[in-house]
């Protein structure tokens, strides 16, 4: 069987930082957790506050984590980011970056001064989540521009017709495509195709707000969802767009064919809001991809809403 001191050399030795919290967020006891290469040293902690250590909405949140271990009696478990800068009177022994943790939070069945306490283990999970991160944007990410893929835009627009439905407010959709790309390939190869594109993406990206959301939707075509835009905005925005595009291509990248005869390159674009009648985003959608095709028919390098 193993002695007092024994179990004392076991719970010293455990990788990951295990702490004893309070309900009110008192440090009671750390054992382990001593590799300097992943954890900053946790002893001076022990004896006081959360809320005296860290920012109110960050030890809000542990207090809450807390509370909810000891009513459910559950083991929890929550990712959450600190830094040795967001605790007050941790040395700086340690890893420099903020450091993502995976929480492993349960209640004992005892108490301590009367107050309940929580065993809190806390594992630095900071390859894994950045490894996931990093794989989350490639998925999201069209290789060729940096642009949302069509996978993004899909989870972006059922995300915006929710909460179009729920709030009300508005959010329209353009849909737009090259004219003539097969053209611009076939006379000055390939790579120029794919050059125009690109710069079609840095202008959307330039000239969109931040809360627009571009996506290259597949070969030539491009979605852009404008919450907060209603039709007659969104018509100004697509024309603003279509200018800007025309202008970038006739002044600063103006392309030619081998045989040096200059190529100009235009965007016809379909625009939409999405409407109470709408049972689901892809109607809007369709509706984008309906106008952007009249746009096509008359005569391209323009803008059509419906
Ligand atoms: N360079 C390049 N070309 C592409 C890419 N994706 C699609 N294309 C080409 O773009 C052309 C798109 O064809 P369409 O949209 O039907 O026709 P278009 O020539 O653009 O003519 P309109 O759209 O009718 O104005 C095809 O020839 C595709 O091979 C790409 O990533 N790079």
């Amino acid at each position: 069987m193993l002695d007092a001191e024994m179990m004392t050399a076991v719970l010293a030795a455990l990788p990951d930082p295990a702490f004893l919290i309070s309900r009110s967020g008192k440090y009671v006891a750390i054992y382990g957790g001593q590799d300097v290469r992943y954890y900053h040293d946790g002893t001076s902690l022990i004896g006081q506050y959360i809320s005296d250590l860290v920012k109110p909405e960050k030890a809000n949140w542990f207090i809450a984590t807390i509370e909810r271990a000891l009513d459910s009696k559950e083991l929890l478990i929550e990712e959450y980011e600190l830094s040795n800068k967001d605790v007050k009177g941790l040395s700086d022994e340690g890893p420099v970056e903020p450091i993502w943790f995976e929480g492993r939070i349960k209640a004992l069945d005892f108490k301590i001064d009367e107050e309940g306490v929580v065993l809190w283990v806390a594992s630095n999970i900071s390859q894994r989540h950045e490894l996931e991160t990093r794989l989350r944007q490639q998925s999201d990410t069209d290789q060729l521009t940096g642009l949302f893929n069509r996978r993004r835009l899909e989870r972006e627009l059922s995300y915006h017709f929710n909460a179009f439905k729920r709030h009300g407010y508005a959010v329209s959709i353009l849909m737009f495509d090259l004219d003539h790309l097969k053209l611009l390939n076939d006379s000055c190869g390939h790579h120029a195709g794919d050059q125009a594109i690109c710069k079609i993406a840095q202008i959307c990206q330039e000239s969109l707000r931040q809360t627009d959301i571009t996506c290259r939707f597949g070969g030539d075509e491009f979605v852009i969802v404008l919450p907060h835009l209603n039709l007659d905005q969104a018509n100004t925005t697509a024309e603003r767009l279509r200018v800007a595009v025309e202008q970038a291509f006739l002044h600063n990248h103006q392309l030619h064919t081998q045989e040096n005869i200059p190529v100009n390159i235009s965007i016809s674009i379909g625009v939409t809001e999405v409407s109470n009648q709408d049972d689901s985003y892809e109607q809007a959608l369709k509706r984008a991809d309906k106008a952007l095709y009249q746009a096509k028919r008359g005569g391209r390098n323009r803008v059509v809403s419906a």
